[in-house]
């Protein structure tokens, strides 16, 4: 695909919480990125969605939004939701969820990997070679009870579960080309199916699928594992993990697990991809409890902004957005490996604003480790 004009536009959703404050220092860095690397200029568009637009508007994701969405190259998103703020049946609003479905972003892409400079949170020193992506399917799965939930009577409650087919082949196919992705740069190329197949029909078909479609890529390797077992492994040897593909409840439950593995959720990125759009944001919430403060750390928010500018160079074959990726990539690990601050979600006394600081001023000591 080429560029429409020398312009690409990034529909940009700060939303609630600190998804205000770690995104205004996400655009800061991007731009400096960007310029540094020669690429192409991105145009930022700020819209409103989220509780706290709701709160002011009675719109919680307005059709102009959604709009931009879908004419944007990509989505740049911080965080939504609110625990206070809710539709008047009680439920919590979450546009990110709408945004899933209409733009039909099937796969959630978490990547945890340990930084050098991290505390280790595990004690043991292969802790230090955690590197691992889960996919998360995100269109269906439990989530496809959000709506069609039913509280039938002051005794019981039910939500549904749905797995279809081709929801599993493409979220499964996706997860296998990662994998051959990291192959090639010396990773394993194994694929593990996390699911509760010995329990439910449900995943019991999705790991059917999943062997179909394993079958289809003789390259790579895969296993299966049950997730409460997965679970304990991720704590007890998460070194062993490459790509990880699950349905959409354990992959939430389990992404923020993982966050823990490398101590926060500060350092934990995401995406969003379907087959036409992609949107970017940090794997954390609007964090409440310190929302306001400016202490939030925006490390997971560059780090998403930088797997944008990475799926943004394939998609219009422009190499330089790449180079920018890597120059944000680099000036995070720099600032953590040489101490040049420690954000206040690991002990240090680095808020958002001077991480950002940090972490612009190293984009220099990234573009020499690079070259
Ligand atoms: N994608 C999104 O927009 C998401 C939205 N939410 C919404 O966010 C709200 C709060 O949810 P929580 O369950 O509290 O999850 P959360 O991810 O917002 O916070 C969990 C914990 O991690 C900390 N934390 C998160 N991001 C951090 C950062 N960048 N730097 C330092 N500390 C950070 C918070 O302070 C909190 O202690 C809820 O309304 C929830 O629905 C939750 C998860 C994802
Ligand atoms: C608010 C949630 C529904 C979203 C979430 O937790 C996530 O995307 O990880
Ligand atoms: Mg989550």
């Amino acid at each position: 695909m080429t560029m429409k004009n020398d312009t690409l536009t990034i529909a940009v959703l700060p939303g609630d919480g600190i998804g205000r404050e770690v995104m205004p220092a996400c655009l800061e860095l991007v731009n400096a990125a960007t310029t540094m690397a020669g690429a192409p200029a991105l145009a930022f568009q700020t819209h409103n969605a989220g509780a706290q637009y709701y709160a002011e508007s009675g719109d919680a994701l307005p059709a102009s939004t959604l709009d931009a969405c879908r004419k944007s190259d990509a989505i740049l998103f911080g965080a939504m939701g609110w625990p206070d703020i809710r539709f008047p049946d009680g439920t919590e609003i979450i546009p990110q969820l709408d945004l899933r479905m209409e733009l039909g972003l099937f796969a959630g892409v978490r990547p945890i990997r340990w930084f050098p400079g991290l505390p280790r949170v595990l004690t043991d020193p292969r802790a230090e070679q955690i590197d691992f992506v889960l996919v998360r399917e995100q269109t269906e799965g439990l989530f496809y009870a959000r709506g069609r939930g039913e509280i039938r009577n002051d005794e019981e409650a039910y939500d549904t579960m749905q797995i279809t087919r081709s929801g599993t082949q493409r979220v499964t196919e996706f997860a296998f080309d990662i994998a051959r992705q990291r192959k090639r740069r010396g990773k394993p190329g194994n694929v593990t199916c996390v699911d509760k197949a010995n329990v439910f029909q449900s995943m019991a078909f999705f790991r059917k699928v999943f062997d179909e479609v394993a079958d289809r890529h003789s390259d790579l390797t895969k296993d299966h594992a049950y997730v409460d077992a997965l679970a304990l492994n991720m704590v007890k040897k998460p070194w062993t993990f490459d790509v990880l593909v699950t349905e959409n409840m354990f992959g939430d439950i389990l992404s923020d697990l993982a966050a823990g593995l490398i101590g926060g959720m500060g350092m934990a990125p995401s995406a969003d991809i379907g087959d036409k759009h992609g949107l970017f944001q940090p794997a954390h919430g609007t964090a409440p409890d310190i929302a306001g403060k400016g202490c939030a750390n925006p490390s997971a928010m560059f780090l998403s902004a930088a797997m944008m500018l990475d799926w943004l160079a394939a998609k219009f074959g422009q190499p330089t957005l790449a180079d920018a990726a890597r120059l944000m990539e680099g000036a995070v690990e720099h600032t953590l490996s040489t101490k040049l601050a420690i954000p206040m979600e690991y002990g240090g006394n680095a808020n958002c604003a001077e991480m950002t600081r940090s972490v612009i001023s190293s984009l220099s000591a990234a573009r020499k480790e690079v070259a």
